[in-house]
């Protein structure tokens, strides 16, 4: 089931987070319309304010491979439940990703938030909005 392996995909990936900082590791994969993964994995800096999130991790990694079409998300970190994306990463999702798009936020423990992109940032602002920009 795509869920699950998305899940399990973002498991693996999370190991490879680059954390000395935070010592959080965060782990996201997302599937393309024509079935592909690409995950991510939250990478630091001492340069604190650079640190780039998992999520956003993977959609970059995507989007700079040719993808722009996306069915899925999963997100997962060591949480007490279900991870919450930052809102950075609420944005660059509703960039990219239609409202009704499936988000599953997981933990560790095997909680599971099916969410979607619109419940993650309600009101987002987009493209549309600059339409009476010349
Ligand atoms: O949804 C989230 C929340 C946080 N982080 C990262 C950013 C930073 O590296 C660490 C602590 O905030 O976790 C993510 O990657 N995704
Ligand atoms: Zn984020």
């Amino acid at each position: 089931m795509e869920k699950l392996q998305l899940m399990d995909r973002a498991k693996a990936v999370r190991e490879l987070a680059y954390v000395p900082y935070s010592k959080f590791q965060v782990g996201a994969a997302l599937l393309t319309v024509d079935g592909e993964m690409f995950g991510g994995c939250n990478i630091e800096n001492s340069a604190y304010s650079m640190a780039n999130c998992a999520e956003r991790t993977a959609f970059f990694k995507a989007i700079s491979e040719g993808h722009r079409d996306f069915k899925a998300l999963a997100v997962v970190a060591d949480t007490p439940g279900p991870v919450s994306p930052c809102g950075a990463c609420r944005q660059v999702i509703a960039e990219f990703c239609d409202g009704d798009m499936p988000v599953y936020l997981t933990n560790l423990n095997g909680d599971v938030l099916e969410t979607t992109v619109s419940e993650l940032l309600p009101g987002a602002f987009k493209a549309e909005d600059m339409e009476n920009v010349e």
